[in-house]
């Protein structure tokens, strides 16, 4: 793997698809189902209305139902990845899969449907009758070549798209990243010789594609698990492979590699070997696309070619050939424009577009992103990375564009510039951010220590930190405990973790001289320094931060917020001229709105000094996570004029912001039903607020605190932090009831807090 690489073990993923609701999937009501009347408009009676128009006119169901948005993702486990034939049930986690990639990449509504038969006609009937049901079908690992037959007759017997995604989606990855290697390696398409291993669903659509786009038939060389593809072979052959039989002498896989210019893998692990790569032409070109595990590994590779273009289909690799950079997109593209089908055109503009993504200057976010990495045109970036926002609105145009030309399209889209903005404001930034952060990190390691590094939780969190890539993990606490902990945690290979016992470790010495110095005229001997830093992981851990043996620090899972806070205080001041405070971020309607809430830490009841200075703090935090912040300064009231109490000292607020010419948008005071909705706040046309608020500034502590928690306990959404800020070193204290996942995020962001400052 490349320095980049994430590592994630066997058993963290079980825990992964276990924790909480098990599965990566839920369905969540757009519609409010609350009252007797919402009932009524939403089921009976109500509901009649909209079935009765349906009938007359099912074009309406694009207008009335989620079908519009909606895309099944259809399999009944006959070629799992490149696992082989797993059955129905265990192909679920990859469905699941697709469908969330569906929902994270597109903002595709899919669901996933399992069925359990490898009869093709019951299968067949099975996806035409509940064919109604969705916007469109995405056909998922079923092997060939059934899946060839079960696709072209349901194409035909279907009026939404039908698009096996193995065949289809890996074929326009690929195509698009031949079209770039060739093109950085000299090579005309007509001249590029390429040997495809593999005769199944994938290999047989990425082999029709590349000739589709100009490489010549003659020039080609399919092999499958018996070998070469040969005009005449009789072993193991079917329609689909005749068809890219060849006229050749070769017979064996290594006699096709030799001298070729491009390899399609789209086989089983280990299928290519060293010797077979060294034989092939110089700059050769070598998709190694078996999924988990490729047919050979980059490393390898390199080891014999250094002037080879590699890519593979994962993502700890660069140049990710992999289809979830094409069927989330085509989809969207296809559904806006309420296409019949997906054809031939939306699929080459589809690679095209791809392949022009790859050359374009790359943003400094996207860069950011991939720190580390050289993210520019050339032969480790061939193709965009999966996690470039630019695609959402590069792709899908380019697809439906090509439907509309080819007149498939049965609602083309008049502005195209609109629907360019459309399908941006579709990606919530705070996800893309960050990722940017985690990636940031991963480019730029740190050490991070872990106060309460005795607790399971915490050891869980510092190994999925060291295994992410993100740095060194340290931990606090004796060495025999945590080493037993990490035994009955199965946890193996876990040398990079540091451990560091606060009563003998080797700088316990200069921590308590650093805390003395700090406390002597504050009512401390050397003797309590001593024993704080003996016996007080959280000083420990803050004093190492102190005196740059770690970079940031995260703790919090045992004791109360403000008890460790208190620790942290006695060793690291605030920052320079910064406040601190907590931010947290709630991030909810699936993930379509982000609001940033402060002071959800330090200020039990702000001056008017103090909020205009959170506002400051937390507008900055939202604009580095990617929103434009609308600040709205909350109170139980709007603009009422009421003096004293509160909702004057938050008026003052807005005034003090006032006279500070600040560069976001800020109002006050305000409920927060008003700060929120657009419909509300035309009551208030004077109003300094162009849209709703995204940062909302709290009176106070207790509303703060109490409105955050209970948006994770009852809203649905997701809250990140509270985010410690404003301390002069980077330390985040997690609730008592975090989750391993939040401890790591945490870590994330102390690291990142340290690279970039806060
Ligand atoms: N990167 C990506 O985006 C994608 C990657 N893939 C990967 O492609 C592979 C195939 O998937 P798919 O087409 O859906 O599966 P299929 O079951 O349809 O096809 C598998 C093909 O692999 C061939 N094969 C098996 N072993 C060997 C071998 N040792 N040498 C040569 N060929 C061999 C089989 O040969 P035979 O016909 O003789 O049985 C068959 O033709 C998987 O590893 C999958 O993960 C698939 C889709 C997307
Ligand atoms: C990526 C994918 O769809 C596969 O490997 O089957
Ligand atoms: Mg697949």
């Amino acid at each position: 793997m490349d320095d980049q690489s994430i590592r994630v073990t066997e058993r963290e993923a079980l825990l992964m698809h276990a924790s909480g609701r098990p599965g990566k999937l839920e369905i969540h009501p757009t519609k409010p189902l609350t009252t007797q009347r919402d009932l009524s408009l939403a089921y009976s009676p109500g509901v009649a209305a909209p079935c009765e128009q349906i009938a007359r006119d099912p074009n309406l169901a694009y207008d009335y139902t989620a079908k519009g948005n909606m895309v099944a993702v259809i399999s009944n486990g006959t070629a799992v990845l490149g696992l082989g034939n797993l059955g129905a049930l265990a192909s679920k986690p990859v469905m699941e899969g697709k469908a969330v990639l569906f929902k994270r990449f597109a903002d595709v509504d899919g669901i996933d449907l399992e069925v359990d038969t490898e009869d093709e006609e019951e299968f067949i009937n099975c996806v035409r009758f509940l064919g109604k049901t969705f916007g469109g079908i995405n056909l998922e690992d079923i092997k060939a070549p059934e899946c060839f037959t079960i696709e072209t007759r349901l194409r035909e017997m279907m009026d939404i798209p039908v698009f096996h995604d193995d065949q289809h989606g890996t074929a326009i990855i690929s195509a698009a990243g031949l079209i770039n290697a060739c093109d950085l390696t000299g090579r005309d398409l007509k001249d590029v010789k390429l040997v495809v291993n593999g005769a199944g669903a994938a290999a047989i659509a990425c082999c029709e594609l590349a000739k589709a786009l100009g490489v010549k038939h003659d020039n080609v060389i399919m092999c499958d698990s018996k070998g070469v593809i040969y005009k005449g072979r009789k072993e193991g052959m079917n329609q689909w492979k005749s068809a890219h039989a060849s006229d050749t002498d070769a017979r064996t896989l290594a006699e096709a590699l030799d001298g070729a210019d491009a390899f399609f893998g789209l086989s089983v692990k280990g299928a290519v070997t060293q010797e077979m790569v060294e034989k092939m032409a110089p700059k050769p070109i070598i998709f190694a696309m078996a999924n988990p595990d490729p047919e050979i590994t980059p490393e390898d590779v390199k080891a014999v070619r250094s002037d080879a273009i590699t890519a593979t289909g994962r993502s700890d690799y660069s140049n990710q050939i992999n289809n979830v950079l094409g069927f989330p997109y085509i989809f969207r593209g296809a559904l806006d424009v309420r296409a019949s089908t997906i054809n031939e055109d939306m699929k080459v503009a589809c690679a095209h577009a791809l392949a022009e993504l790859a050359r374009e200057d790359v943003p400094d976010e996207v860069a950011a992103a991939y720190s580390g990495r050289r993210l520019r045109y050339g032969p480790d970036y061939i193709i965009p990375a999966p996690f470039d926002p630019r695609l959402i609105s590069s792709i899908p145009p380019a697809v439906a564009e090509a439907a509309m030309a080819s007149g498939v399209a049965r609602r083309p889209i008049i502005d195209m510039d609109e629907y360019r903005n459309e399908l941006s404001a579709r990606l919530d930034p705070t996800a893309s951010s960050l990722q940017v952060i985690c990636d940031k990190v991963r480019g730029n390691p740190r050490r991070i220590v872990f106060a309460e590094g005795e607790e399971e939780k915490t050891i869980r969190a510092a190994y999925a930190f060291l295994n992410a890539g993100y740095g060194t993990p340290i931990l606090v606490g004796r060495e025999e405990k945590i080493q037993a902990s990490m035994k009955h945690l199965g946890l193996i290979d876990a040398k990079g973790i540091e451990i560091n016992n606060s009563s003998i470790g080797p700088r316990t010495r200069e921590y308590s001289e650093y805390l003395y110095r700090r406390l002597q005229r504050k009512g401390a001997l050397m003797r309590d320094c001593n024993r704080w830093v003996n016996q007080n992981r959280n000083i420990f851990a803050a004093a190492m931060v102190a005196c740059g043996d770690a970079d940031g620090m995260v703790s919090g899972l045992t004791r109360s917020f403000y008890s460790t806070y208190d620790d942290v205080a006695r060793v690291l001041d605030p920052a320079k001229e910064e406040l601190p405070m907590g931010v947290s971020i709630v991030v909810s309607g699936g993930g379509h709105q982000t609001v940033f809430l402060a002071d959800t830490r330090i200020h039990e009841t702000p001056d008017a000094l103090e909020m205009a200075d959170i506002a400051v703090a937390a507008a900055n935090k939202a604009r580095k996570l990617g929103h434009e912040p609308r600040v709205a300064f909350l109170s139980y009231s709007s603009f009422s004029g009421r003096e004293g109490g509160r909702c004057e000292e938050v008026r003052k607020a807005v005034e003090i912001l006032a006279e500070r010419n600040v560069d976001f948008e800020f109002d006050g005071e305000v409920t927060v039903n008003t700060a929120l909705d657009k419909e509300m706040m035309k009551d208030y046309p004077f109003t300094r607020l162009s849209g709703p608020a995204n940062v909302l500034v709290m009176p106070g502590l207790h509303t703060a605190d109490i409105s955050s928690k209970l948006l994770q306990k009852l809203g649905g959404g997701t809250v990140i932090g509270p985010i410690l800020m404003g301390l002069e070193k980077p330390v985040q204290i997690v609730p008592r009831d975090t989750t391993v996942s939040e401890m790591v995020n945490m870590a994330i962001l102390a690291a990142h807090d340290a690279i970039v400052g806060r």
